[in-house]
């Protein structure tokens, strides 16, 4: 599990940190960390190559230029691009120099002229120490012009302890209305004292470096499989990112006494006469997950039932006998027919995963959704950004982890955003976002396969924001080897499923 947290509680580890140790002990420890990443990842031998810092008015610029101060010793020239030279870190600055490192005050009104932009093209490392902590996007037009010449740059992009144009709570980039926001593009963030939970939606490759200031990482899982404990572990920070070996932990093989009926049994309402494949594909995802049973209920019965035999399948809810979570939603419909066959699921006391058409009708009837959280109903919905804005149309997606979270709480029900970085709230606050994943996945029928996978894990007993977070993560990893395979296509998903749980 990667545990992340808020710059405020960063902050406060940072200050019991520095009391005991000093600001400039944790400095140079994060600089020393961010000097050894650049000199690892640059072609050897060291010296006779450059690298060029950009260089903000606070202690993130102050790592900055330590770090080029070690670069410097080890061999590299090294330039400071100075943005607010009268407010750059002064211990920094001192110790560049003293190294022999060259210094540049930029022109606040033209920051980025030729030469500059000639520097940063032929650097061999660009270290973005502009903002960090304190950052609130959009960037200023001058850091932003500054980053918009780096980020055209060839060279090796390193950003200090998070990549300057993003905020460091939300990993948002400025508000929707202000045009493109300029991200500093980094190849490698190196981030100090715990991952900012910015970071898990914004930033790619990660260092995550201990400078003696890490926050409480609350109640660890214990390993054995308990997802109470495990939710209870997420539950402790900001937000939690899944991995691999978590994976192993939430979804353990069956036990030798398990049958067809304690692994979870899954209803699925899905597929119409217009979009026959999306029950298939929802379906195929839930039969691919685990080894319970999983029964269909809907008009595509036949076509389901060819493709899967393991299916029981029956021809609406009233009559598919006993589960312990559904599915509905996707290739449904939005006539009154469906309609009606949602409000009747919605009526039921098992959890409810609603997607795609469920999602539409859901945002014309509100209410369905409000009386279950009213009697205390497990819901979780998985829209993609046109789904939640109509069931949400008051929440914008500017910041979308705020936005997740919001609707999470107010609904009462479980959200899941679908996105590059999915992402899942509950109404208590626990957050999970996705880290696996591949552009493939952005395929029609996709997102029915992953309702279907959710769903399992659902009736399968695990907590509903786990189940959505741990569906999202093997949903990824199997996108990530139909790639590799040099496969295409949603159905494509489910021979990979089971592989993709390593
Ligand atoms: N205090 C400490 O002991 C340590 C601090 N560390 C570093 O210090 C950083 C935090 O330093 P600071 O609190 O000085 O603040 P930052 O260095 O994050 O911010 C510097 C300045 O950026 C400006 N800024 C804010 N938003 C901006 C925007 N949208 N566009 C352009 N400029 C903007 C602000 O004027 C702020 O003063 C951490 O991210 C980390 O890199 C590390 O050295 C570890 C130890
Ligand atoms: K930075």
């Amino acid at each position: 599990m990667i545990t992340a947290y808020t710059a405020a509680q960063i902050r406060a580890a940072e200050r019991v940190a520095i009391d005991r140790d000093g600001d400039a002990t944790l400095m140079r420890r994060a600089s020393t960390a961010v000097a050894s990443v650049v000199a690892e990842r640059l072609p050897h031998p060291l010296p006779g190559r450059s690298a060029v810092l950009l260089v903000g008015a606070g202690n993130n610029g102050g790592d900055a230029l330590w770090a080029g101060a070690f670069l410097r010793r080890r061999g590299l020239a090294v330039t400071a691009l100075l943005l607010q030279p009268d407010r750059a870190h002064p211990a920094g600055l001192a110790a560049l120099r003293r190294a022999g490192g060259r210094v540049l005050a930029l022109d606040p009104g033209d920051p980025a002229p030729a030469p500059v932009r000639a520097l940063l093209t032929s650097a061999d490392a660009v270290i973005d120490g502009i903002v960090g902590l304190a950052a609130r996007p959009p960037l200023r037009p001058g850091a932003a012009a500054l980053v918009a010449a780096a980020n055209t740059s060839p060279a090796l992009k390193v950003a200090v302890d998070l990549p300057s144009g993003i905020d460091p709570d939300t990993g948002a980039t400025g508000p929707a209305d202000d045009g493109d926001p300029v991200v500093f593009a980094a190849d490698v963030t190196v981030t100090f004292g715990g991952v900012k939970t910015g970071l898990l939606l914004a930033a790619d490759a990660m260092v995550s470096v201990g400078i003696g200031m890490e926050p409480d990482p609350g109640p660890a899982p214990d390993g054995t499989g308990s997802a109470e404990r495990f939710a209870a572990a997420a539950a402790a920070v900001d937000a939690i990112a899944l991995t691999d070996a978590d994976l192993r932990v939430l979804l353990p093989d069956p036990g030798a006494g398990a049958d067809k009926f304690t692994d979870g049994l899954v209803g699925i309402v899905a597929g119409s006469p217009g979009y026959p494949g999306a029950a298939v594909l929802c379906t195929g995802g839930a039969v691919r997950t685990r080894p319970g049973m999983v029964r269909y209920a809907g008009a595509q019965a036949t076509a389901v039932v060819a493709r899967w035999p393991e299916v029981v399948a029956a021809a609406d809810p009233s009559v598919a006998g006993r589960v312990q979570a559904w599915v509905i939603g996707p290739g449904m419909g939005t006539d009154a027919a469906a309609g009606e066959l949602l409000a009747d699921v919605l009526r039921r006391d098992e959890p409810v995963l609603v997607d795609a058409d469920g999602l539409t009708l859901l945002g014309e009837h509100p209410q369905w959704l409000s009386e279950r959280t009213a009697r205390g109903a497990v819901t979780l919905l998985t829209p993609h950004d046109r789904e939640f804005t109509r069931v949400f149309p008051d929440l914008p997606l500017d910041d979308r982890l705020t936005a997740t979270r919001t609707a999470a709480r107010r609904s009462g029900a479980t959200v899941l955003l679908k996105g590059h970085r999915t992402i899942v709230a509950d109404p208590h606050g626990t957050t999970v976002v996705n880290r696996s994943g591949s552009s493939w996945l952005a395929t029609a029928g996709s997102g029915d396969v992953l309702s279907g996978v959710i769903g399992s894990l659902l009736a399968a007993g695990l907590p509903p924001v786990l189940a959505a977070g741990a569906g999202a993560f093997l949903h990824g990893r199997a996108g990530e080897r139909v790639h590799a395979a040099g496969e295409a296509g949603a159905q494509a998903l489910w021979s990979h499923l089971r592989a993709a749980r390593v």
